[in-house]
Formats: structure tokens, C-alpha cells, sequence
């Protein structure tokens, strides 16, 4: 499923080059999911970016379901990202000018690959029926950070990345969400990493990564 070998990326600073992972290797198997934990500025969303082909390392390889990912150029690596790979960020990035419906689906259209029924269960799932035709700023944090999940796994992509994608959400409904991305582990196969700061949340899933030093173990 998603390899990586060797990473090595480094952030130039005044002091130098700043050098936040340094030789990482992982290897998520399908149908499995991995929690990342690690204190803060370890690196942990460095190493998403990455892993999401939204940013490039110095060094080291990756491959998807056996194809290499390195050595795309940016058309490439946006196909993939639409294809294959369904992110959480932090920052959530809803569009602001689209519906919550809309947002719901926009990765899924853009793929091709929309598809009502799955469409109409995590809607009901994530709590989000009511609320299609809101617009991200009408959403309490929670709200948005379930759409933002929503749309990453509309179009059942291979690999699901999530930085802390329950981190707004009181404890039912996060245990509802992690639910939704177990069971589409467990239905597609997928793969799934989540960077958590929540070593319960950690432990609901079938291993754990810690990154420190720039390593991982
Ligand atoms: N664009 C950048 N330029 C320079 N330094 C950066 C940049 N992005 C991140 N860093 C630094 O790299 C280190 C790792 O940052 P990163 O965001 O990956 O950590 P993190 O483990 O996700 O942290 P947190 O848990 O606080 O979100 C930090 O020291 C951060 O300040």
C-alpha cells in the first residue's frame, strides 16, 4: 500500500537549515490504520504533507499500492491527491464560496467518482443531514471539521491522512467519526494514518508511530 523510505526534509531558517525528519521509513498495508504521534513542531505534519504528495522531500522514496510517487511533476502528484489519496488538514481548507453538500462532494466529482448512496450514509453518519446547505463560516468548529472528513473519504480513496481530525469534537462524536474511518478501513480496504495527540485515540487503532528526533519508533 503506502512505502516510504528514507525521508529527509529540512526548512531553511536563520540559524540554518532546520532538519525535521531525518531517514524515516514506514510501511502502511492495506485495510490497516496507524496512529502518528510525537510532541509538538516533531514534525508529524511534515512527514503528512509529505506521505499526502502535497510537498516533496529532499531525499528518500515512496510508492502507492507499488508505483512510485516520487519524481512527479505538480500535474501529477494533483492527480494522485484526487485519485487515491483523501487528506485532513489541520486547517481544514473547506471552500468557503461552496454548500456543505457541495464541499461534501467536491472531491468525489472531481474524481468521478461520486456516489450518491455512500454519499447519503456519511452525510447521516457525520451528523451533517441538516445542514447540506449552510456554508462553512454558518459551521461550529466541530461541524466543519466533520465535512472536511467527509470530503476526504467521499470518493473511498486507497489511503485516508488525517491531522488530528477529531481534535474539535466533544467525545461521542469523535467516537462516531473514528468509527466512520475504521469501518471505511475496514470496507475499502483503505489505509489509514491519523496524527493525534490522544494516546485513546491512539489506542483504537492497529499500531502507533512515534516521531522524535526526526526518527521514527
Ligand atoms: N515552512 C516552514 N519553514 C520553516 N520551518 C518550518 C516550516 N514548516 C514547519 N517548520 C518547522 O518544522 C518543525 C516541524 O513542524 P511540523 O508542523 O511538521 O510539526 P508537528 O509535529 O506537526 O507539530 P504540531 O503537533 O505542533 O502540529 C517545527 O519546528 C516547525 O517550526
Amino acid at each position: 500500500m503506502l512505502s516510504a523510505t528514507a525521508l529527509e526534509k529540512s526548512y531553511p531558517t536563520g540559524d540554518g537549515p532546520l532538519r525535521v525528519l531525518r531517514g524515516v521509513s514506514l510501511h502502511i498495508a492495506a485495510g490497516e490504520s496507524v496512529a502518528l504521534t510525537g510532541e509538538s513542531g516533531s514534525g508529524k505534519s511534515t512527514l503528512l504533507h509529505i506521505l499526502g504528495c502535497l510537498d516533496s522531500p529532499d531525499a528518500g522514496s515512496l510508492t502507492l499500492d507499488g508505483a512510485p510517487l516520487d519524481g512527479l511533476d505538480e500535474a501529477g502528484r494533483a492527480a494522485v491527491r484526487r485519485d487515491r489519496i483523501g487528506v485532513v488538514f489541520q486547517q481544514l481548507n473547506l471552500i468557503p464560496s461552496l454548500s456543505v453538500g457541495a464541499n461534501l462532494s467536491f472531491q468525489a466529482r472531481l474524481a468521478d467518482r461520486l456516489d450518491p448512496a455512500w454519499q447519503e450514509t456519511l452525510t447521516r453518519r457525520l451528523g451533517l443531514s441538516s445542514l447540506l446547505d449552510r456554508y462553512p463560516e454558518e459551521l461550529s468548529g466541530g461541524q466543519q471539521q466533520r465535512v472536511a472528513i467527509g470530503r476526504a473519504i467521499a470518493a473511498r480513496p486507497r489511503m485516508v491522512l488525517a491531522d488530528e481530525p477529531t481534535g474539535n469534537l466533544d467525545e461521542d462524536t469523535a467516537r462516531e467519526v473514528l468509527a466512520l474511518l475504521l469501518d471505511l478501513v475496514a470496507e475499502t480496504g483503505a489505509g489509514l494514518l491519523i496524527v493525534t495527540h490522544s494516546l485513546s485515540l491512539a489506542d483504537r487503532l492497529d499500531r502507533r508511530l512515534h516521531l522524535r528526533a526526526g526518527q521514527l519508533a
